[in-house]
């Protein structure tokens, strides 16, 4: 279930010449618009904002509004990551940057079989999905760590800014400084931390047992990896300031280190 690409092609070379792009103009830098068409990014914007206001929209007529919960929280993460990247990291925003194309059957199919399992449980079991007792707490603290995750997660990506790249950097870049300050302080790679408790959060938001079992293991995997191979290539880059980083710092994902 891959959210994040670690291809090792380069789409986010910077540069200020007047020819080429993205472009830098009196100090401010503009996105490279031949990877950002106006009008596939105007229309995933207003499709995201429809799809959000239908589910806030129709709110209040639900007894059971996890499902709405579940796809406004989607809309919004799928849009941050685009806004957040063309706010504070121009230079490497990309159409990609939404997350949504290209990100794999593993990821939806994942979406899919979370909403499935609550749908096909609610409708043969509509006590199931109660609200009252320990499930209503499983609910609250489905919402708090999802509502946490994607703070942590658009806060980290806005500190880190140019350092942030939706796609493992191989090669070190000009722009790529290391980045210790504000959460990176506390957590090393808070943006995966940040995802991996708001997926967490919406499983139990929908008390989906299977799901909540499968999006732990999958994730935990996929990070796992991810943080193994990415640290290789940031002690590469930054030699013994990153090994020192590391070494005062912890993840936060349960069981990697
Ligand atoms: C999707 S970003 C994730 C950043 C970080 N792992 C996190 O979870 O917040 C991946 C890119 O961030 C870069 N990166 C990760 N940690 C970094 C740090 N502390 N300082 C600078 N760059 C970092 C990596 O080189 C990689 O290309």
């Amino acid at each position: 279930m891959s959210i994040e690409s670690s291809d090792s092609s380069d789409r986010s070379s910077v540069n200020t010449s007047d020819s080429e792009l993205p472009v830098m103009i009196n100090d401010h830098l503009y996105a490279d618009i031949t990877k950002n068409q106006p009008d596939l990014i105007t229309l995933t914007s207003y499709i995201l904002g429809i799809v959000l206001g239908i589910f806030i929209g129709n709110l209040p007529n639900l007894r059971f509004k996890s499902i709405n919960f579940y796809i406004i929280s989607l809309c919004a993460f799928h849009f941050l990551e685009y806004f957040i990247t063309a706010r504070y990291n121009p230079g490497k925003v990309h159409a990609d940057s939404f997350l949504l194309f290209g990100n794999g059957k593993e990821y939806i199919g994942a979406h899919t079989f979370a909403l499935m399992e609550c749908l096909i449980e609610y409708t043969i079991w509509p006590q199931s999905r109660t609200t009252k007792g320990w499930k209503g707490v499983v609910i609250t603290s489905g919402i708090v760590l999802t509502v946490l995750g994607q703070l942590i997660r658009s806060l980290a990506m806005k500190t880190a800014g140019q350092s942030f790249s939706h796609i493992l950097k191989r090669k070190k870049e000009e722009d790529h400084t290391l980045v210790t300050n504000g959460l990176y302080a506390y957590f090393r790679h808070p943006s995966y931390f940040g995802f991996f408790w708001w997926a967490l959060g919406l499983q139990m938001v929908l008390l989906n047992p299977l799901s909540f079992i499968l999006f732990a293991g999958v994730l935990w995997r996929f990070f796992n990896q991810r943080i193994n191979i990415e640290e290789k290539y940031l002690v590469q880059f930054f030699g013994d300031d990153y090994v020192k980083y590391k070494s005062n710092t912890k993840v936060w994902i349960p069981f990697i280190q």
